[in-house]
C-alpha cells in the first residue's frame, strides 16, 4: 500500500511507540522506569525528553538550571527567578506569592510530551531561564554545543534518597494508590542506579566534568552549603547569571529580601495555604515540594550499614574527580537558615 502523509506516524506517535519498546522497570510503582540511552528515566518524562532532544534550540544567552531530583531544584528555581526578574517585580506582590517556583521556570523535558511547552520556551525573550533533571549525556546537542550557562545544584546522596522516598510516598497517595515502596527496596534501587534520572553519581559527574572541561560554564552549588550560607550562594548566583547586586541594592537589602522570599519557611507556608495541584501532570500538590529542608535526616532512615555502603559508593565513584559530596559538618535546617 502506498504511504500517504496521513498514514505516516507523527513524531509524537513515533516517540510513544519508542517508549513502549524500551526496557521497563516496575519496582518503583506507580512510577514506571524505562532505560533510555543508558539511563533509567521516569516514563512520564520520556516523550518530553525526546521532543527536547529533537527540537529544542538553545541560545548562548540561556541559563539552564540542572539537578538530580530532590537536590534543591525548587529552591534554586525560586532564587534564580527572583534574582533575574528583580527589577520587574516588587517584593510586596511577587509572583512567588501565588506561583510555585516550578511554575516560574519551565522544565525542558516537560511531562506532557506535547510540543506546546517547548514552543512557549522557544518564543520567550532573552535571557531564558530553563530547568532540567536530564543527565548531561541526555541534554539536547544544541545545549551541549552552544556554550550557554549551566547552574547545577547537588546534594549529599543519603539525604537525597530519603527525600525521594518521602516524595514517592506523596506520588502514591496523590495517585490514589496505597502501596509505598519499602525504604530498603528503594535503597537497593538507588545503589543500583535504578532511579528516575538514573545514577545520582553519574548525574553529578556529568555536570562536574563539563565544569572542569569548560571553565566558567557551570556554577556548581551544594544544597548543604546553600543552607549554611544562603546569602553567599545568592551572591554567586547573581554574579554568574550576569546580574550582580549593585551597591544600592546591597544598601537597601535586596539580597536579604530574596533570601527571605525564597526561604523554606516562607515558600512552604505559601504552598500550604494554596494547597492546589500543579504540574507535572497535576499529580503533585503545591506543598509536595517542601518537607523538612534539613541536612542529616538520613539518620532517621538508614542503618549504620546502609549509610556505610552509600558512603563507600560515593567515595569510589568520586575518587580522583576533585568533587566531594561529604557529610555535612553541622546539621543546619532550612528553617534556621
Ligand atoms: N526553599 C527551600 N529551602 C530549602 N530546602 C528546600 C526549599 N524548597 C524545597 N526544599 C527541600 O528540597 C527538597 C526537594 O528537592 P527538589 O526541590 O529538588 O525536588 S524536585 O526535584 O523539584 O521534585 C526537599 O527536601 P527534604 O525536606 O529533605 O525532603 C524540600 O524540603
Amino acid at each position: 500500500m502506498e504511504n500517504t502523509e496521513e498514514s505516516l506516524p507523527t513524531d509524537q506517535e513515533f516517540h510513544h511507540d519508542l517508549v513502549s519498546s524500551l526496557p521497563l522497570e516496575e519496582g518503583m510503582s506507580p512510577v514506571r522506569l524505562r532505560k533510555y540511552q543508558g539511563v533509567w528515566m521516569s516514563e512520564y518524562f520520556l516523550v518530553g525528553t525526546m521532543n527536547a532532544q529533537r527540537y529544542f534550540k538553545a541560545r548562548p544567552t540561556d541559563i539552564l538550571l540542572a539537578s538530580y531530583p530532590k537536590c534543591g531544584t525548587t529552591w534554586l528555581k525560586a532564587l534564580a527567578f527572583a534574582t533575574m526578574t528583580r527589577i520587574r517585580h516588587s517584593f510586596a506582590c511577587h509572583p512567588l506569592h501565588r506561583l510555585n517556583p516550578h511554575e516560574c521556570v519551565p522544565l525542558l523535558d516537560e511531562i506532557s510530551g506535547s510540543l506546546e511547552s517547548l514552543s512557549e520556551i522557544d518564543t520567550a525573550s532573552d535571557p531564558r531561564l530553563i530547568s532540567t533533571h536530564l543527565p548531561f549525556s541526555l541534554l539536547p546537542e544544541s545545549i551541549k554545543g552552544c556554550g550557554c550557562r549551566l547552574i547545577y545544584v547537588c546534594r549529599e546522596p543519603k539525604d537525597t534518597l530519603v527525600s525521594r522516598w518521602h516524595y514517592h510516598g506523596k506520588i502514591v497517595t496523590n495517585m490514589g494508590k496505597s502501596e509505598v515502596i519499602p525504604f530498603e527496596k528503594m535503597f537497593d534501587m538507588f545503589c543500583d542506579d535504578i532511579m528516575p534520572s538514573g545514577s545520582i553519581w553519574e548525574h553529578v559527574l556529568g555536570y562536574w566534568n563539563e565544569k572542569t572541561q569548560t571553565p566558567g560554564r557551570v556554577l556548581f552549588l551544594k544544597y548543604e552549603e546553600m543552607l549554611e550560607d544562603p546569602m553567599g550562594a545568592l551572591t554567586r548566583l547573581a554574579e554568574f547569571m550576569g546580574c550582580p547586586f549593585t551597591e544600592e541594592e546591597l544598601r537597601v537589602g535586596v539580597p536579604a529580601e530574596i533570601v527571605n522570599l525564597c526561604s523554606f519557611g516562607n515558600l512552604r507556608d505559601l504552598a500550604v495555604q494554596q494547597n492546589r495541584r500543579i504540574s507535572p501532570g497535576g499529580i503533585m500538590t503545591t506543598e509536595s515540594y517542601y518537607r523538612k529542608g534539613a541536612v542529616g535526616d538520613w539518620r532517621n532512615h538508614l542503618s549504620p550499614e546502609m549509610a556505610e555502603k552509600l558512603d563507600q559508593i560515593t567515595a569510589t565513584k568520586l575518587q580522583g574527580t576533585g568533587l566531594t559530596l561529604e557529610r555535612p559538618v553541622s546539621e543546619t535546617t532550612a528553617m534556621d537558615a
